[in-house]
C-alpha cells in the first residue's frame, strides 16, 4: 500500500516537531525513517496511522485519506513502547489482539504458532507478560503487530535490544514478507538496520534532508556511512533544542 504525506506540520507547544513533510512510500517496499533521538519519527509514523493529527498537511494509504477506520485493519503497528496487557500470558496476548481483528480461532492459532516461533517465544507463550524482559516484550509487540497479516506495517524501532542472531531472523522475515507485497515502513536511529532495508528518509531537525534508495543514499557518501549524510546537509537548520 502506497502512503503519500503531503506537507505534513506538527508542532507540540511552541516545539515545531515536523516541518512541512513530503515523502512517498512505495508499495512493497522496505522503507526506512531514519533520525536522531527526538527527530520526530515516532511523530510522524503516529500521524501516518492516523493515531494522532497533524496541524497541516495530509497522508493517504493505498489512496485513502488518514485516519480511516477502515484502514486501521490493514495496518500493524508496533508502538516503540509495548502496549501490552501485563496480567495476561504472551499467548493471551496474541489472542485479545487477533480477536480485535476479528481472526477466527483456526487462523489466529496457526498465525501466532508461526509468528512465536519466529519471535523465539514459542517455549514461554504461557509466560505472563509482567514477568517476561524487556526485550522478550518487543518480540511479543511484534508478533502482535504481524498476527493479522497487516498489507502495511508501521514498526518503531522493531530491533532494539533484540540480540544479532534474533535480529537477523527477524529481518528475513520481514523481507519475506515484503517479497509476498507487504509495505513495511521501519524507524531506527542504527545505521546498520538503514542496510536491510529498500530505501531510506533521512530526518533531521523536521525536514527530511536525503530520501532514495539505500543503495543511491549510501554511493552519495565518501565511505559508505549513510550517518554522513547528516554531516554533509547542505542547509543545517539551528539545531532544536528537544526536552
Ligand atoms: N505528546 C507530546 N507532547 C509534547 N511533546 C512531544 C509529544 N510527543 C513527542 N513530543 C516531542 O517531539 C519530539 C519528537 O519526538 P518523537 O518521539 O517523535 O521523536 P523520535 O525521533 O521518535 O525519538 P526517539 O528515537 O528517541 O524515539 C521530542 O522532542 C518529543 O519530546
Amino acid at each position: 500500500m502506497e502512503i503519500i504525506v503531503c506537507e505534513v506540520s506538527k508542532s507540540f507547544k511552541q516545539q515545531q516537531v515536523l516541518n512541512q513533510i513530503s515523502l512517498t512510500i512505495e508499495a512493497g517496499r522496505i522503507f526506512c525513517l531514519l533520525g536522531a533521538s527526538g527527530s520526530g519519527k515516532t511523530t510522524l509514523l503516529r500521524i501516518m496511522m492516523g493515531a494522532i493529527p497533524a496541524d497541516g498537511g495530509s497522508v493517504t494509504i493505498g489512496g485513502i485519506a488518514v485516519p480511516n477506520r477502515q484502514l486501521l485493519a490493514l495496518i500493524g503497528y508496533m508502538p516503540q513502547n509495548e502496549a501490552l496487557y501485563e496480567e495476561l500470558s504472551v499467548w493471551e496476548n496474541l489472542k485479545f489482539f487477533s480477536g480485535l481483528q476479528r481472526l477466527n480461532w483456526k487462523t489466529f492459532a496457526a498465525e501466532a504458532e508461526v509468528l512465536l516461533q519466529i519471535v523465539d517465544m514459542a517455549a514461554c507463550k504461557n509466560k505472563l507478560v509482567r514477568d517476561c524482559s524487556g526485550g522478550m516484550k518487543k518480540r511479543i509487540s511484534l508478533a502482535v503487530a504481524l498476527i493479522h497479516k497487516p498489507k502495511l506495517l508501521l514498526l518503531d524501532e522493531p530491533t532494539v535490544g533484540v540480540d544479532p542472531v534474533l535480529r537477523r531472523k527477524i529481518w528475513l522475515y520481514l523481507k519475506q514478507l515484503r517479497n509476498q507485497g507487504t509495505t513495511i515502513l521501519v524507524t531506527t536511529h542504527v545505521m546498520d538496520e538503514v542496510s536491510q532495508c529498500d530505501d531510506a528518509a533521512l530526518l533531521r531537525n523536521g525536514h527530511i534532508i536525503a530520501k532514495d534508495t539505500v543503495k543511491n543514499l549510501i554511493d552519495q557518501t565518501p565511505d559508505g556511512n549513510i550517518e554522513e549524510l547528516f554531516f554533509m546537509d547542505k542547509h543545517p537548520e539551528k539545531e532544536v533544542i528537544s526536552c
